[in-house]
């Protein structure tokens, strides 16, 4: 073997290995069998990760993160290699019990995967890097849901703002600017390639609305979209707030250990968490001021039924003693994602080597309305291009989406020597409700998920009238120019059905759909924890994570999360001020303010 050969092995085990990318991340932290902290958080992932950033930075309290997963891959920090992170050992791998039998017989290993990031940065190490807010009216409603204004538009806006530095100059020196921050953590570009122009020309022509910023006030319309890639970097938490500061010393993180209990005292105070380490051992970790769970949707409601909060009957049917009984588990939601592929004009360009560094193909982004009172979007839309004989479609189609090969197989057929728009067509408002409960007391076991995924009839006729909203683009002067065509997939039970009328796209939509990865509502504000995330019924515990959200926002669950993240550590802040500083000087929900009361804490308070 000669010395290049040794060379490229050793540099493909370092890719594989993941070594590459590790030295962007907090070191293995050393704790001790009952060692303290103020702040415990479990999960570092797009909340938790933020929360502990913002915790830790003004070096008052020391502040733990607990995370099951490791550090992220080579193919987590590269854009452009989003594809090959669903599935891995990156995910937990989760799926929902009680699927039909038309999602059996569509889906991989007749399963509905759940896929949901377990790595150092959750989701945000895993996702597919698109920045979206929701509608300024999802805030206003969670705000009426909790009666607690914190949570309507105007009050949570500073904190996307916070989070965030556009760096798009087309949107920087626009009147959109407002909407933006440019300090933040959260490095923000937007989509610029070419190609989108005479797409978004086409949706204009089919009667949509072109808007330059999905994130301002008005979100329906069809536009560029923005995406968490900065410097060529995706800008998962692990890198923008757990890697970026892990000189601090008082930000300890530690990496593949399973928070599996919270522990209380006889009062109800959280007072620590129990951890399976990396290395096999079983310690209890202490929180002198609070525990705070960002485990996400499906783990935070398993951990705190393992520890008894939540529905009484059932934690006791598994001989759990009951701390707090609420619904916990209960009111899951996620956005249902169905695909769509059309044949476009004929190609014989070769397809240009890929720059990992940025998002691998250019997308145009939707959000519709068939209802044209709404002032939120009912659907959205993404529409990926990829050039004539890409892999793309398949790829999405059966890695990323989990279907078939047999019926993604179609794709690869259909779309030789034509370019290729990939629409994935997404009900972001969805009346089905799913739950997840214990499987057994053990913490190794997977959660039982049942997603419930338009398990109401009323869902999937909202969906197909969605999807033949967005089919209109194909009578528009540019679809019709490029004879474009929608593949039809074998999908055996549909072919009684006229291709393309509404019985079909309705029979479609039982087979080619899944979840969004967007879980929400497992620990809702108002039934589970209050509008300052404090779980009922015990103290010194939060949830700061999309299991709190009451329904889900009308675009992808990233943002909003982080934006949780940087509301409970202001929370926090100010509660933890409270102690030492006069009431009068706690600037309620004031991010600023909190943050200077911090450093007053810091610095003039003994
Ligand atoms: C494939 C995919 C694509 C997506 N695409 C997008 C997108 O393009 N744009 C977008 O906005 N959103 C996207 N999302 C959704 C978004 O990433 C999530 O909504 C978001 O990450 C959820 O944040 P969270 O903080 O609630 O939970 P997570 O980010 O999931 O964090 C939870 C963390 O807790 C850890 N954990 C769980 N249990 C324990 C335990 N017992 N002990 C210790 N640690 C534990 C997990 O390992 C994880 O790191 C996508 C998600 C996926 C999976």
């Amino acid at each position: 073997m000669s010395i290049a050969d040794i060379v490229s092995k050793q540099l493909a085990f370092r890719v594989v290995a993941g070594l590459l990318a590790a030295f962007m991340f907090p070191k293995q932290a050393t704790v001790e069998d009952l060692h303290q902290y103020d702040f415990i958080v479990v999960g570092g992932g797009a909340a938790g990760g933020a929360a502990a950033d913002r915790l830790s930075e003004c070096g008052r309290y020391d502040v733990l993160v607990v995370e099951a997963g490791g550090d992220p891959p080579t193919e987590s920090v590269l854009p452009g290699l989003l594809a090959y992170l669903p599935h891995s050992k990156y995910d937990w791998n989760f799926t929902s019990v009680n699927v039909s039998e038309y999602v059996k017989e569509s889906h991989n290993n007749d399963e509905l995967s759940l896929t949901t990031g377990r790595v150092l940065g959750g989701g945000s190490s895993v996702n597919y890097m698109i920045y979206a807010r929701g509608c300024p009216g999802d805030y206003d409603s969670w705000a009426e849901d909790v009666q607690d204004d914190k949570w309507n538009y105007e009050n949570v806006l500073p904190y996307f703002m916070k989070s965030e530095r556009l760096e798009s100059s087309e949107l920087l020196y626009s009147p959109d600017r407002v909407y933006h921050g440019t300090d933040g953590f959260l490095g923000i570009t937007r989509e610029n390639r070419k190609e989108t122009t005479r797409y978004l020309e086409a949706f204009k022509e089919a009667g949509h609305k072109i808007i330059n910023d999905p994130n301002g006030r008005n979100n329906i319309g069809f536009t560029l979209p923005q995406y968490m890639i900065s410097g060529g970097m995706r800008q998962s938490s692990a890198y923008v707030n757990l890697g970026a500061h892990k000189d601090r010393t008082n930000l300890n993180v530690l990496k593949n250990s399973l928070v599996s209990k919270i522990i209380f005292d006889s009062d109800n105070n959280a007072i620590g968490v129990k951890v399976l380490t990396a290395d096999n051992r079983v310690i209890t970790v202490l929180a002198r001021r609070e525990v705070i769970l960002s485990a996400g949707a499906f783990n935070t409601a398993k951990l705190l039924m393992l520890s008894g909060v939540g529905p009484k009957q059932h934690l006791q049917s598994l001989g759990i003693k009951v701390r707090s009984d609420l619904p916990v588990g209960k009111n899951l939601q996620n956005h249902v994602i169905s695909l769509l592929t059309v044949k476009m004009e004929p190609s014989s360009a070769k397809n240009a080597p890929q720059n990992p560094h940025e998002m691998p193909f250019p997308i145009v982004l939707g959000y519709g309305v068939v209802d044209q009172s709404r002032v939120c979007p009912e659907y959205q839309v993404f529409n990926y291009l990829f050039p004539n004989d890409s892999e793309g479609p398949f790829d999405l189609c059966a890695f990323n989406f989990g279907f078939k090969e047999t019926i993604c197989h179609n794709l690869i057929e259909a779309t030789k020597g034509r370019n290729t728009l990939f629409a994935t067509v997404t009900l972001l408002h969805p009346d089905s409700r799913g739950q997840v409960t214990l499987r057994s007391t053990d913490p190794y076991d997977p959660p039982l998920i049942d997603a419930q995924l338009l398990s109401e009839e009323r869902d999937l006729d909202a969906f197909t009238s969605y999807l033949q909203d967005y089919l209109r683009v194909l009578n528009t002067t540019y679809f019709r120019s490029v004879n474009a065509e929608v593949v039809e997939l074998d999908l055996p039970g549909c072919k009684s059905h006229e291709f393309g009328s509404r019985a079909y796209w309705k029979c479609y939509l039982r087979y080619m759909h899944g979840g969004m990865s967007h879980d929400v509502g497992t620990c809702s504000m108002g039934a589970v924890v209050d509008g300052a995330l404090r779980v009922l019924g015990v103290r010194r515990l939060r949830v700061a994570d999309l299991s709190v959200v009451p329904s889900l926002p009308s675009g992808n669950t990233n943002a909003p999360a982080v934006m949780i993240g940087e509301k409970v550590a202001d929370l926090l802040k100010r509660d933890h001020v409270v102690e030492t500083v006069p009431k009068w000087s706690c600037g309620a929900d004031d991010s600023y303010l909190s943050t200077i009361y911090c450093y007053i804490n810091k610095y003039f308070i003994k």
